[in-house]
């Protein structure tokens, strides 16, 4: 199930569970006479309802929908409004359930801000109005409620954080998997077009890595692909992305970055490997593959080809070398 899928049932769910619980309360009043008491409850499930309507309208962008905090903030401002105007005892329970609706409805800053918003002036209020010990037990609920849910959510994003983490990066060198290139990748490619800038990649392997792994045997190729992934986050800039595709390739994503370019940041990674003793093996080398976006590269397929070609080039005409494969190039 993706995120959006997920949030569009929790948010419905939320808001429905919501409405049910404020027009349980709303009948109850109207049954004891309680009419300010019942209006508001009305007022209040119509807010919750309309969350649910939103909730389906926007169910293709739940992660960008903005009208969750409208929404919200006006439930959590009418319930600060009537405890303000009502001093109605039992009024201040009604926060319960709004706490758990900004925590499962927005993101975790938003839900702590909205609800401390509406539980500080509504706990001053009871001190001010109720018996000590009543106010203290009221307020120690709402506020054990409010850091149980925060942490829980807390909890939550930083599980699907390490999660998603665990899901786009090769563990071995910490870079990002083949999983995630193609999909970088596809999205670099349509800025490049939307924005008319230009997308260069490298395909770079390890030269005579098998024979490595015989010298060295596979923890010696192993800890110079790792070291050699340090070494090219150091040489590359910030926005270039680098990708482990098996134990001795790399891939490198290299947005605004022109074919004079890529030229120029391959001969440096070609040159530095070279220069560099790596610890237990000694001297390597790398063969790199560049291109640069062309008029037809629309899809990652025909990109990773080229590049890949380029790289067997590079190959064929002796290890430690770099070629440039052109794309049909892009008129403007
Ligand atoms: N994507 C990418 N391109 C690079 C990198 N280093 C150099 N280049 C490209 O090579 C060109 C020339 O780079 P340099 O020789 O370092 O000259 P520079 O004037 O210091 O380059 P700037 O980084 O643009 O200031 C740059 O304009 C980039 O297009 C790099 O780490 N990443």
């Amino acid at each position: 199930m993706t995120e959006t899928r997920l949030r569009t049932w929790t948010h419905t769910i939320s808001y429905g569970l919501a409405t049910l619980f404020i027009v349980t309360l709303a009948m109850q009043n109207l049954r004891y006479g309680f009419y300010e008491l019942f209006y508001l409850a009305i007022g209040m499930a119509a807010l919750t309802l309309a969350g649910a309507a939103y909730t389906f309208i926007c169910r293709r962008h739940q992660l960008s929908a903005p009208g969750h905090l409208i929404i919200l903030s006006g439930l959590n401002s009418g319930l600060l409004a009537a405890i303000i105007t009502l001093d109605s005892p039992g009024i201040s329970h009604w926060a319960m359930p709004l706490l758990v609706l900004n925590f499962l409805i927005l993101p975790l800053r938003q839900g702590v801000t909205l609800s401390l918003l509406l539980l500080v002036p509504a706990s001053v209020l009871l001190f001010i109005r109720e018996p000590a010990v009543d106010a203290l037990t009221i307020i120690a609920g709402l506020f054990l409620l409010l850091t149980a849910a925060s942490l829980y959510i807390w909890h939550y994003d930083h599980m699907a954080q390490s999660a998603e983490d665990l899901a786009i990066t090769d563990p071995l060198t910490g870079a990002h998997n083949a999983r995630f290139l193609d999909e970088t990748l596809q999205k670099e490619i349509s800025r490049a077009i939307a924005t008319g800038h230009a997308l260069s990649v490298i395909n770079l392997s390890i030269d005579y890595a098998a024979e490595v792994e015989d010298l060295h045997g596979k923890a010696g190729i192993q800890n110079l692909f790792q070291h050699m992934t340090e070494h090219l986050f150091g040489v590359i800039r910030a926005g270039d992305t680098l990708y482990t595709l098996n134990n001795s390739e790399f891939f490198l994503i290299l947005p605004f970055t022109p074919e004079e370019g890529v030229r120029v940041i391959a001969e440096r990674i070609r040159r530095t490997i070279a220069e560099h003793e790596w610890p237990d093996v000694g001297k390597a080398t790398v063969s790199l593959g560049c291109t640069t976006r062309g008029h037809g590269d629309t899809r990652t397929d025909g990109l990773r080809k080229r590049a890949r070609q380029a790289m067997e080039e590079a190959r064929r005409r002796g290890a430690d070398s770099t070629w440039f494969s052109p794309g049909e190039s892009i008129t403007t």
